[in-house]
């Protein structure tokens, strides 16, 4: 906004330099009125253009967020919301409808584990609020898809972004929610190099706003939050706990969601927050994200293009703890069943708050050259494979999660291997986006 101002008034030219003397000096008294009162319309017709172009360009007026808008630029355009007939359908989708329910707002609710959960919670009668900036980081129109699925069972998703303060707080002024699942993120390890702002945007500007918001609502709510076994990052030690160091990220993806790790220890011990971080690791199933391997490994080989397959130094190995899509929803579920109440209220502790990171993956990873198979007699098509050298740009050969912590705290069983989730995936897949042809995400 500077910059426009400024550049815009260094192209008018200076008035001095065009001001004609007149002899008379009545002419000239005359003549100086009439110029300072169109040199003075003329900026105050500047200076109001300035404020409706700001205000144009401002993401919501009632927005006090101050993110540099090259920041934002996925994020915050979407957002509108407030009025009446809005608060209405708010307060509708986060109605508890079972006995000692919960009212949840689930942010990310567009993307593909927030739809899931969202279901999975109103279908057994929480109410679900949820939150959802619609950016384009994939195909929006999946979102909208997802949107719709949600639209009819009863969940509403506002359209918004986590950044955005005055939304949160608005939120939470309708609804005293008890839990929030925190899903909304950047994901995608090798697209970090791509946009790395994008990633501290959403992973740790949008998270701190959402602690902030939580932190001051009264009654402050119970948080689980989506991490993700990236933390692992450059570990030699498999399988993955709990107990491990997570100090050597391979991306900034992943360094975003250690930061988010920390961030949650700080709000859990300044605050009294209790905070749930959920390690995910490569989640895949139906309705999934169209940047991850397995997804495009599909529509690729479908479409006769040949598919870049990651293998090691040496001809290593690369494999995967791929978890499916419904094991993760129990995770999610019991984590937020067994999450403790925060302890705070309006800003201040009243004393200690649980805090907890679990495992979510499969404990059985698979090479990723079996997952194309997988996918080949699946599909019944043989796929073009390209083997490549594992880039250097945030992938890591292996991951393997232990699940023990899970197991004892809520029961955490993933039941679903490869083959059956992806054979659940292609038939999803093949429904949704038709024939061969259609299927050009
Ligand atoms: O567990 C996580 O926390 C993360 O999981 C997911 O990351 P990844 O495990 O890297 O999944 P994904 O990209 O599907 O690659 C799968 C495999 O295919 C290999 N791979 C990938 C691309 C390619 O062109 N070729 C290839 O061999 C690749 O080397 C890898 O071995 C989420 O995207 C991420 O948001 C985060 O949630």
């Amino acid at each position: 906004m500077k910059q426009m101002s400024s550049s815009h008034m260094d192209n008018i030219p200076s008035t001095p330099g065009k001001f004609k003397m007149e002899k008379s000096p009545y002419n000239h008294r005359f003549r100086w009125h009439y110029s300072s009162l169109a040199k003075l319309t003329f900026w105050s017709f500047v200076f109001l253009g300035l404020i409706l172009v700001f205000f144009y360009k401002s993401p919501s007026t009632t927005s006090s967020s101050s993110i540099p808008s090259d920041l934002s630029r996925r994020s915050l355009k979407t957002s509108s919301w407030g009025g009446l007939a809005w608060e209405k359908r708010v307060r509708s989708s986060a109605r508890i409808r079972s006995r000692n329910g919960f009212s949840v707002l689930v942010t990310g609710a567009a993307g593909f584990v927030g739809t899931h959960v969202s279901v999975a919670l109103k279908r057994r009668g929480d109410g679900v609020l949820g939150l959802d900036n619609f950016n384009d980081y994939y195909d929006p129109s999946l979102k909208r898809a997802r949107q719709s699925l949600l639209e009819r069972s009863g969940i509403f998703i506002v359209e918004g972004d986590i950044n955005d303060v005055a939304l949160l707080h608005k939120l939470f002024e309708v609804i005293p929610f008890t839990h929030v699942m925190h899903l909304a993120a950047q994901a995608g390890v090798r697209y970090a190099m791509e946009n790395p702002y994008s990633y501290v945007n959403s992973n740790i500007a949008g998270f701190v706003n959402l602690l902030e918001t939580c932190k001051n609502a009264n009654p402050q709510p119970a948080i689980v939050w989506a991490s993700s076994s990236s933390v692992y990052g450059l570990n030699t030690k498999v399988p993955f706990s709990e107990k491990d160091r997570t100090d050597q990220p391979a991306s900034l993806y992943a360094a975003t969601k250690k930061a988010g790790e920390e961030i949650a220890h700080t709000y859990n011990h300044i605050y009294g927050l209790s905070l749930t971080g959920l390690r995910f690791f490569t989640v895949y199933g139906p309705w999934g994200r169209p940047d991850m391997a397995y997804f495009f490994f599909t529509r690729d080989i479908l479409k006769g293009k040949s598919i870049p397959i990651f293998e090691a130094a040496n001809h290593g190995t690369v494999a995967r703890d791929f978890t499916y899509i419904d094991d993760i929803v129990k995770g999610c579920l019991g984590a937020l069943d067994t999450a403790e109440k925060s302890t705070g209220s309006g800003g201040k502790k009243r004393g200690p708050a649980q805090l907890r990171v679990f495992n979510l993956g499969n404990t059985s990873p698979v090479p990723v050259s079996d997952l194309v198979s997988i996918l080949e007699r699946l599909l019944k098509v043989k796929a073009k494979r390209l083997v490549m050298k594992l880039p250097r740009n945030g992938d890591v050969q292996f991951t393997h999660a232990n699940i023990s912590f899970a197991r004892r705290e809520f029961g955490y069983k993933p039941t679903t291997d490869l083959q059956t989730g992806l054979k659940k995936f292609v038939r999803w897949y093949v429904s949704y986006y038709g024939s061969v042809k259609k299927s050009d995400q």
